[in-house]
């Protein structure tokens, strides 16, 4: 889009009930409407209604419409509408404002602390006819067959009821006149029937193959690309979309969209040109009869048309009722420890019948409906036919018709409808397959904010392994008004130990993330070695510089072995031997009937807490990683798996920068450096014996742990 269009579509307007603006205020949206046109944000504004507001309060505002803007692209959406109602002192401020968003302010500094409340309409996907082409493109050869094909079966069913006349005529001059013989005057147009049955039959085939073929292979590379895409997302991309609903877009929607894309091409083609040929197949029999028929046949196929779109709505309600009570289902069966521990299988068993008695209340519905739909067919294309034979009989008693040209007429007339009646369907299957298809698109076509590879490498040899948080803002994507860090400052010196305490929910694990690039802060730096990490390769740095090992670790469910080499793809045994046994796991393991091969369950659901964490050590441990993160990394065990981990974990951080994060301080005490983090930055920082002679919140906290430990 242009600078030019930008302005002329970018406009204020006052809708009716809207107060009159006072004059400084229009002129300060004027200038602020300036700034966003500039920025290229907005498409279009409208300012529905303003209450008295001071012009910084409108600054204010656009602000907040901003980060609401910001925060929707980072969940993925580029929403066409964001309504905000913003509560600043005592007036009340709605805007609406039409955006074109650009992804880059997702990184937008974000300082503002006003009470804000957003609702954000997410914009429909569009379908992009050219993406789709960049799919259908390697394809072409064989999706031009299948049309040729296709075209090829059409126009022989359009002979048929021709052919078929011939054969009518035959058999009543016969009956006629008993002279020559049957079936010599029967075998010319029967063989040519006979004929065209199996090209036709040859062709459908071989449009069918050649169909499947082009739908299964574009099906496969829109998975591929989309599945790429989402790896590449941002974490923030994840924070804001459930993985039920990504896993969603990889498969029903594209299974949805191939379908769409198969029927349409096949059946649109064939139909179309059955409707026209066979039209004018009727007309060159008879056009009176044909005058007729123009003139019943669309009101009852646009009649059925209506019925079947309440019917497929209908069936789309009670799919999405199925999906709701699989999503019910899913969800207990996912959980069925959680759901054991509390005794709750009575109470999702209730949740799951309510939603499986309306899915069958709705199933039943559609049943009904499909069956009267099915009678009224049945009796209005009998109709027809009698209607057909009533007209035409009495052409034929005026001898402007012949039994043949009624039969071909009665033929090509039902092909007619029936070619209609699945034009009609093809419609809505088109729609709902454009629709599944802009789904898939979205995603493919979102860039993410933090690229997964691309940056400098700092040499193995030269890395030293010194980190510098530097000045950090950062509130979550997905919240832009809650503030986590706030100038926060903190250095890791090499191959040295830090550790961060603090209140829960104070942001330490934040530090961490940051660390990892899973996000970028709103302001400030993070330097490896005195280079800002946004200079650098993320993929490098975190898959070959920090090893990171947190409270819950999230094995794979394969064996032992490919989960350890998960940290190190290439590998070879004796390494992930040496790692397993650095981490303390390779006695437990060694010790299960098929060692490295174990299988672990999904998630590891078949180790102890204990033994996972040992092989999330080994995993970490076997790319030698310069810098460690242990992020809670014994909290979840028991006191005695905490000590065969602590003991793994004590080897683990020797010679390497080590941050962990902490809630027992009983852990710590060896750290080279304490900092105590609180209201988002470090307010103590120092030895565990220099932070317990000041006497301040490190003191407070180590008192108030072990008198909740006395207790
Ligand atoms: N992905 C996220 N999206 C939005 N907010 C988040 C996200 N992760 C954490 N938060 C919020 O950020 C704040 C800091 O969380 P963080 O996990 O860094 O705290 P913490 O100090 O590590 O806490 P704990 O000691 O309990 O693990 C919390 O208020 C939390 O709700």
């Amino acid at each position: 889009m242009t600078m030019s269009s930008l302005l002329r579509c970018s406009r204020f307007t006052r809708t009716a009930n809207a107060p009159i603006l006072s004059r400084p205020l229009h002129s300060h949206i004027n200038k602020t409407r300036e700034l966003w046109t500039h920025t290229r944000c907005f498409q279009q504004w409208q300012c529905l209604r303003v209450d008295g507001q001071s012009g910084s309060a409108v600054m204010r505002l656009f602000g907040h419409a901003r980060k609401a803007l910001c925060l929707s692209a980072a969940r993925g959406s580029k929403p066409s509408k964001v309504s905000l109602k913003f509560l600043i002192g005592p007036a009340a401020l709605t805007v609406t404002a039409r955006a074109f968003i650009n992804v880059a302010y997702c990184q937008e500094d974000i300082n503002n602390n006003v009470p804000v409340e957003v609702q954000a309409t997410e914009k429909t996907p569009e379908f992009h006819w050219t993406v789709l082409w960049e799919f259908v493109r390697p394809q072409i050869l064989a999706l031009l067959g299948a049309v040729i094909l296709a075209f090829g079966a059409a126009l022989l069913n359009i002979q048929i009821p021709m052919i078929l006349g011939e054969l009518v005529n035959v058999v009543a001059r016969q009956m006629r006149e008993q002279a020559g013989s049957y079936v010599r005057d029967m075998r010319g147009p029967a063989f040519k029937l006979l004929t065209l049955y199996c090209i036709q039959g040859a062709l459908t085939s071989g449009y069918i193959v050649l169909l499947s073929r082009v739908g299964e292979r574009v099906a496969a590379d829109m998975r591929k690309t989309l599945f790429a895409s989402l790896l590449r997302q941002d974490v923030a991309f994840f924070d804001a979309n459930k993985t039920g609903h990504l896993v969603n877009r990889l498969t029903a929607d594209i299974q949805e969209f191939k379908s769409s894309f198969k029927l349409v091409i096949s059946q649109g083609l064939r139909s179309s040109t059955q409707t026209v040929g066979c039209f004018v197949s009727l007309y060159m029999i008879s056009p009176k009869l044909t005058g007729l028929t123009v003139v019943v046949l669309p009101c009852l196929v646009g009649a059925g048309a209506i019925i079947g779109s309440f019917l497929r709505q209908l069936s789309r309600k009670a799919q999405e009722q199925v999906s709701k009570a699989t999503g019910v289902a899913d969800e207990a069966l996912g959980n069925v420890r959680t759901v054991r521990a509390f005794a709750m299988e009575d109470r999702e068993l209730q949740l799951y019948s309510v939603e499986v008695d309306k899915s069958c209340e709705m199933n039943e519905a559609l049943g009904s409906g499909i069956a009267v739909f099915q009678g009224l067919s049945n009796v209005v294309l009998n109709c027809i036919v009698l209607g057909t034979i009533f007209a035409g009989g009495s052409l034929m008693a005026g001898d402007e018709m012949s039994a043949g040209d009624l039969m071909s007429f009665l033929v090509a007339s039902q092909t007619v409808q029936r070619s209609l009646a699945s034009i009609s369907i093809l419609f809505g299957q088109m729609v709902r397959g454009c629709s599944a298809g802009a789904r898939v698109f979205e995603y493919m076509s979102l860039e993410p904010s933090i690229p997964l590879t691309g940056g400098g490498r700092i040499p193995t040899e030269s890395l030293i392994g010194r980190v510098d948080f530097m000045n950090i803002n950062f509130c979550y994507p997905t919240r832009p008004g809650h503030h986590i860090l706030k100038n926060l400052n903190l250095t890791l010196p090499s191959s040295k130990t830090v550790a961060i305490v603090g209140q829960s929910g104070g942001g330490k694990s934040t530090v961490a993330a940051l660390l990892e690039r899973f996000y970028d802060p709103a302001s400030g730096v993070v330097m490896l070695d005195g280079l800002d990490i946004k200079t650098l390769d993320p993929s490098w740095l975190r898959g070959k510089v920090i090893g990171f090992i947190n409270q819950e670790p999230v094995l794979f469910g394969t064996s032992v072995l490919e989960n350890i080499r998960f940290g190190k793809p290439e590998a070879s045994d004796a390494e992930v031997i040496s790692a397993a046994k650095q981490a303390n796991a390779h006695g437990f393991i060694t010790g299960f009937p098929d060692g490295y091969n174990t299988v672990v369950g999904e998630r590891g659901a078949t180790l102890s807490g204990g033994q996972k964490q040992r092989i999330a050590i080994a995993r970490a441990l076997i790319k030698n990683p310069r810098i460690l993160i242990l992020d809670e990394a014994t909290s979840a065990l028991d006191a005695e798996s905490e000590s065969v981990v602590q003991e793994a974990l004590d080897r683990a951080t020797t010679g390497r920068t080590v941050l962990i994060i902490a809630h027992r301080l009983s852990t710590i005490q060896g750290a080279d450096l304490i900092c105590v983090m609180s209201n988002g930055h470090i307010v103590e920082a120092g030895s565990h014996l220099e932070l317990l002679s000041k006497g301040g919140l490190y003191a407070e906290l180590i008192r108030r742990q072990r008198s909740e430990g006395k207790k």
